[in-house]
């Protein structure tokens, strides 16, 4: 698909997509809670509409397709709800672990067999009865472990007592986690480095989820890139549960101001730094975005935090190194967890960019097209999580041809 923007001005209001995080997290309370949870502007991402199908289904099999979120929490759902259930995906899914999840599970008292791989899905569900409320767990890996085992601590007969260990990456996800609990009343304490649920129910209530963040940084993205903007991006809130409106924040240091109003934030530019750093510990969704802008802006950039970029969509860090390099410029990479972007810019001119089945891949480049025209393969790999991102661009000025 080709893609380009003639003008370099960008002024519009953006609807944007809601958040699949939250969708995913209300949804599975909502189906925890026996009173009644009415929830409103929930996701169209096909990660949330594949935790809606599958929370509806009886089958035996469930196929998450690419969704993380859906196979770390539905896991956790049916395992709490002792359910016999094959948990299946994509041969990608097959490929990204769940082996801390499946272990804190079986301590807690479930049998679950692998079904190819140990450690990785499919995996198969055959009981639970539970034996303890305590189960410690790695925090460095990923944050859906946790948040799988939290959402469905309060429906367990004995509660639930996590204690983390060692580094916790993307932590903002696991405190929207707790207050979306908390939102439905189930209370919590977190000391030290234990989360205690005790058994409860969640109770009635309402909320809309808000749109989002991460949607948002392609948004930011454009703003930075074109010669004048004026983005408002609707619903986005100041009191945000995503940490990902650390968005704001970042792009401070590249041009982009940000400024909340009542239904929303309006994006103008401003001065850029010179240099740029930032740790995507707890933010990792972004950073494909500021990656591939900062060496679009001909900017010197130090980036961290990025340890679990490997085990996502894709190997997310060699896909940005492969696809920077077609557009004329070396990323370096330390170890797993360092991006160093050097001064100096890229060329876009026709190039394609390989998009490796993730979403982020094409959303985080089709913004560049603003500098000149690019070719994105694979365009509905958006439908993870931002299905009308293309029809927005469109309203953007943007030009989208086959
Ligand atoms: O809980 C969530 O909704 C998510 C947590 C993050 O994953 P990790 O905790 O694996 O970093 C993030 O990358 C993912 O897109 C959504
Ligand atoms: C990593 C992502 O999602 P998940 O882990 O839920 O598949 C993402 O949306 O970038």
């Amino acid at each position: 698909m080709k893609i380009f923007h003639p003008s370099k001005t960008v002024k519009l209001d953006v609807p944007l997509v809601s958040s699949k995080s939250e969708s995913n997290r209300a949804l599975i309370i909502q189906a925890s809670a026996k009173e009644n949870i009415e929830l409103g502007n929930i996701s169209k991402a096909r990660d949330t509409q594949t935790m809606m199908r599958l929370l509806a289904s009886n089958d035996e099999t469930l196929d998450v397709l690419d969704a993380g979120t859906t196979m770390r929490f539905l896991t956790a759902y049916v395992t709490a709800n002792n359910r016999k259930t094959i948990m299946t995906g994509t041969a990608r899914m097959q490929e990204r672990p769940i082996g801390i999840l499946v272990d804190a599970l079986r301590s807690l008292g479930a049998d679950v067999e692998y079904l190819k791989n140990d450690g990785y899905p499919p995996h198969k569900i055959n009981g639970f009865t539970q034996k303890t409320d305590t189960v410690s767990i790695r925090g460095d890996v990923s944050s859906q472990y946790i948040s799988a085992l939290l959402l469905v601590g309060p429906t367990l007969p004995q509660g639930i007592k996590l204690v983390l260990e060692g580094t916790v990456a993307s932590k903002p996800y696991i405190m929207m986690t707790l207050s979306l609990m908390e939102r439905f009343g189930v209370k919590y304490t977190w000391e030290d480095n234990t989360i205690t649920v005790a058994p409860q129910e969640y109770k009635a209530g309402n909320y809309t989820i808000e749109s989002d963040w991460s949607g948002a940084s392609y948004w930011y993205s454009i703003a930075a890139l074109s010669e004048e903007a004026d983005i408002k991006i609707m619903h986005l809130r100041e009191d945000s549960l995503q940490g990902d409106k650390a968005i704001v924040e970042i792009m401070e240091q590249l041009g982009v101001k940000s400024t909340f109003e009542a239904d929303g934030v309006r994006l103008t530019k401003t001065e850029k730094a010179e240099k740029f750093f930032f740790d995507f510990t707890h933010c990792p969704d972004l950073a494909q975005t500021i990656v591939s802008l900062v060496a679009a802006l001909g900017m010197e950039g130090r980036m961290i935090g990025l340890q679990s970029l490997r085990i996502k969509e894709t190997d997310r860090i060699a896909a940005l190194q492969n696809e920077i390099k077609k557009l004329g410029l070396e990323i370096e990479v330390i170890g797993d967890e360092e991006i160093i972007v050097p001064a100096g810019g890229i060329s876009i001119d026709g190039q394609t960019i390989h998009t490796y089945e993730d979403h982020r891949m094409a959303m985080a480049f089709a913004p560049l097209s603003i500098l000149g025209e690019l070719n994105i393969d694979e365009p509905e790999v958006v439908a993870k999580s931002y299905p009308s991102y293309w029809e927005d661009l469109t309203a953007a000025g943007f030009k989208i041809e086959d």
